[in-house]
Parts: C-alpha cells; sequence; structure tokens
C-alpha cells in the first residue's frame, strides 16, 4: 500500500485485481472550450464484472471521466491526453462513428433524470422497441415481444400495459428501469450509472440499486457508479476511486477506505457524510 499523507493519492491493492481488465484509463486529461483542464491524468481499472463506484465533490470531474469513456463529452470539451482502452482498443483514437457503434453494443450509460432522454410525444415501449430493432437490428414484432420482456425483466409489473404508456404516466424510478432496459438492449459489457439514482426517493432509489446489483450478477456487466452518496457506493461498488479537484487522491476497496480512509480529503467527505447518516454506509458494510 503506498499512502501519503496529503496531496497524494493513496492507493490500496483491490482484492480483483487478478480478475481480466474490460477497461482501463491512463494519465486521462481533459480540457473544456477555453483551455482550462479540468481533469488532471485520472487512472482507472475496471476489472471485468467488477463494480467500481467514483466519489467526490461537485464540479470534481466524475461525469467527465465518465463522458470521455464514452466519447460523449460536451461540444468543445476535449481528451487531451491520456488513453483510454477498452480489451485491446485504444478508444480516444477511433472516428466518432465507431464510438458511437461501442456505445449501447459495449458501453452504454444511465444519468440522472430520465425524463429527459425520452421523447414525451411516444410511448415507451415503441422507443425500447425502436432501440432494439436499431441497435440489435430486431424486425417489428420480435422487437416488440423483447422489449416487453426487458420492461419485465426490470422488475416493472404489467409490462404490457407499461409498454403503451408515454412517460408522463410512469413515477421517476419506474422511468429510471425503462431507461436501463434501454441501455443493456444489446448486452453492453460496461454500464456507466451517473446519479441513476440521486433523484429517486429512499425506497425507490434501494429498488433501483437492487436491480444494478442483479443485472452485474446475472449477465456480469461491468458498473461505473457514480453518486455523492457514499451508501449508494458502499452498496454496490467493491472499489472505489475518490475524485477531487479533477483529480483521484484514493483509490482501494470500498470497505477499506469508508471504514480507514487513508486521505485527508476522504476521512473528511466521510464526516460530512456522517451528519447525512453514515450509519446506512457502516450497516451495509458490515452486511456484505
Ligand atoms: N461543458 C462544460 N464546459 C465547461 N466546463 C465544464 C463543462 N462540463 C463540466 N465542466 C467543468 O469541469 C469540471 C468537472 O466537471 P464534472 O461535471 O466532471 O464534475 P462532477 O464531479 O461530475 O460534478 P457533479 O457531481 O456536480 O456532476 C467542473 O469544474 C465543471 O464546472
Amino acid at each position: 500500500m503506498s499512502v501519503s499523507p496529503d496531496s497524494a493519492t493513496a492507493v490500496r491493492p483491490v482484492a480483483d485485481a487478478g480478475r481480466e481488465t474490460l477497461l482501463s484509463v491512463r494519465g486521462l486529461r481533459v480540457a473544456v472550450a477555453d483551455g482550462t483542464e479540468v481533469v488532471h491524468g485520472v487512472d482507472l481499472d475496471l476489472p471485468r464484472g467488477s463494480a467500481v463506484g467514483l466519489v467526490g465533490e461537485s464540479g470534481s470531474g466524475k461525469t467527465l471521466t465518465c463522458r470521455a469513456i464514452l466519447g460523449l463529452l460536451p461540444a468543445g470539451v476535449e481528451v487531451t491526453g491520456g488513453e483510454i482502452t477498452l480489451r485491446d482498443t485504444e478508444l480516444t483514437a477511433l472516428p466518432a462513428a465507431e464510438r458511437a457503434r461501442l456505445r449501447g453494443t459495449h458501453l452504454a450509460a444511465v444519468f440522472q433524470d430520465p425524463a429527459s432522454y425520452l421523447n414525451p410525444s411516444i410511448t415507451v415501449g415503441a422507443q425500447l422497441a425502436e432501440v432494439l430493432r436499431v441497435k440489435v437490428g430486431l424486425a417489428r414484432r420480435a422487437a416488440r415481444q423483447r422489449a416487453v420482456e426487458l420492461l419485465r425483466a426490470m422488475g416493472l409489473r404489467h409490462p404490457e400495459h407499461v409498454y403503451a404508456q408515454y412517460p408522463f404516466e410512469l413515477s421517476g424510478g419506474m422511468l429510471q428501469r425503462v431507461l436501463i432496459a434501454m441501455s443493456i438492449t444489446a448486452d453492453p459489457e460496461l454500464l456507466i450509472a451517473d446519479e441513476a439514482t440521486t433523484a429517486l426517493d429512499v425506497t425507490v432509489q434501494a429498488e433501483v440499486l437492487e436491480l444494478l446489483t442483479e443485472l452485474r450478477r446475472e449477465r456480469g456487466l461491468t458498473l461505473v457508479v457514480v453518486s455523492h452518496d457514499l451508501a449508494v457506493i458502499a452498496q454496490l461498488c467493491d472499489t472505489v476511486h475518490v475524485f477531487r479537484d479533477g483529480g483521484v487522491v484514493e483509490t482501494g476497496p470500498t470497505r477499506q477506505v469508508l471504514r480507514a480512509p487513508a486521505h485527508p480529503y476522504t476521512r473528511e467527505l466521510i464526516d460530512n457524510h456522517e451528519r447525512f447518516g453514515i450509519d446506512r454506509v457502516r450497516e451495509q458494510r458490515s452486511r456484505r
């Protein structure tokens, strides 16, 4: 374990270091339109089938790191250094069309505010079936059938009924399940959940987290979970990376990092969280 007291990164060996690496990020740098660098050399390793959490205060670079992996950076924001490797393929050098092909087929994501990713005037089933036609190449009838199956697999009761509903007719938790269904249509290997449960109430959040855990177990999905909520990270993730000011200050097994943080900033995050229910974090960790 190499742990330095203040500004240096605290890195602890992770339990699943022996597993095949699905995706690795090395020295990732991202700059915004005026040239300001906002991600300063981030390293991440995602072993196949693992669940990796990214925590840190607002603006610390978690989302841009994820968007760089997806090849979905906002206009004017660019990768200026480093490598993102999916097995043997270096992604940053690929043409945009190839990046788009990989999204959905190999890499997928769900974000906060699912309603904004759906067309309000088309039923959710028709939108899901359309994704199945485009990404998987299913014919109309097969796509409809598969869409209903997927809605059922997402834990939605009466999936035929849900299929025919418009986004405004569904709750936030139901919409997020529909978005998760859409994101996994083509059986991706990696799913990034960026604050995907933040807007949901606690009970619904727990159900969606359970769904993600099941998808990981049943499909061998690798998860990247971005959350402000340490309890969410504690529940889902084997490994955690603590972001601060565009860099990673601490990395290690979630349990160890949350129980005995090595970096002062991680300690501060946990102390702040304590006031809002760190007991939930500790309870969940001790149940594992
Ligand atoms: N489109 C953009 N144009 C300019 N600056 C941006 C843009 N998107 C993000 N930034 C800046 O980049 C930095 C990193 O942002 P990022 O969204 O990755 O942080 P974050 O850790 O995900 O925060 P949050 O938890 O609030 O989503 C911040 O300083 C942010 O203001």
